[in-house]
């Protein structure tokens, strides 16, 4: 019988560096242990090795989601956010396990209670039964889940230099005490559910050898 895949989660406000630490482990996984290793950016669309979108829906809702000209409810938001990881979960992560691929994915169902719920003030426990309704206990519960953590003016300046290309997103935009709330909510979440919180300072070679290290070596989460 095929081994289950491994489903790693790392959480944590927007350009703490999730994606860039997402992206680090998946590559070290492949090279070091030869183990097929998909990644999954919620709410787009999970990739498997190429980089090649499995599930297209997804991809549609985020560029809904991320659409701030679009105004909308907190409930709207927990809506959109579940019919995205629904999706990705039945046609892409819950396949990948089962075949014995390791999914890496920046946030979850963390994310939803953190931005709706303790930012936006949707209900937690509400969201959570949705969460659970849309998806699964294995869903809600990955194998490992870590939060990274950044002081808000390292933060900023992250996100400032990666979007200065771009325009700031619905959630992106929201004003600096949207934020707190999501930063503080982070770290209540963490120490609620015994997540490990990673410095996300230093560089990324260093904050991704320190998960790697939580999932192989002696501290493992
Ligand atoms: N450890 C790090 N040190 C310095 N810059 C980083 C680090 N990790 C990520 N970055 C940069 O910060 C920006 C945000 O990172 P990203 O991975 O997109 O964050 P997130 O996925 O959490 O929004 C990107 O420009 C990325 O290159
Ligand atoms: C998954 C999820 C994301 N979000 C927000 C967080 C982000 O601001 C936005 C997704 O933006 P995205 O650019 O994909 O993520 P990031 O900025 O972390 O690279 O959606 C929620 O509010 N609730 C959720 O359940």
């Amino acid at each position: 019988m095929t081994e289950r895949g491994v489903y790693t989660v790392i959480e944590g406000s927007d350009g703490v560096g999730k994606s860039s630490v997402v992206q680090y482990l998946a590559k070290r996984n492949r090279v070091e242990r030869g183990v097929r290793t998909f990644t999954v950016e919620e709410p787009d669309s999970i990739r498997d090795e190429h980089g090649t979108t499995l599930v297209p829906i997804a991809e549609i809702l985020r560029t809904t989601i991320k659409a701030k000209e679009f105004g909308r409810s907190a409930l709207t938001n927990v809506l959109l956010f579940n019919a995205s990881r629904r999706e990705n979960l039945l046609q892409g992560i819950e396949p990948a396990l089962a075949a014995g691929i390791d999914v890496f994915g920046a946030r979850n169902f963390e994310s939803t209670t953190v931005y709706q719920g303790f930012a936006e003030g949707w209900d937690i426990e509400e969201i959570w039964r949705m969460v659970l309704e849309a998806t699964s206990e294995a869903y809600m519960h990955p194998d490992h889940t870590f939060v990274l953590d950044l002081p808000e003016e390292e933060r900023c300046l992250r996100l400032a230099i990666r979007d200065s290309k771009t325009h700031l997103d619905t959630f992106e935009s929201r004003p600096t005490d949207f934020q707190v709330k999501v930063n503080d909510g982070y770290r209540t979440l963490a120490d609620l559910r015994g997540y490990p919180i990673i410095s996300a300072s230093p560089n990324i070679e260093i904050v991704g050898h320190e998960i790697w290290q939580y999932i192989h070596g002696q501290n493992a989460a």
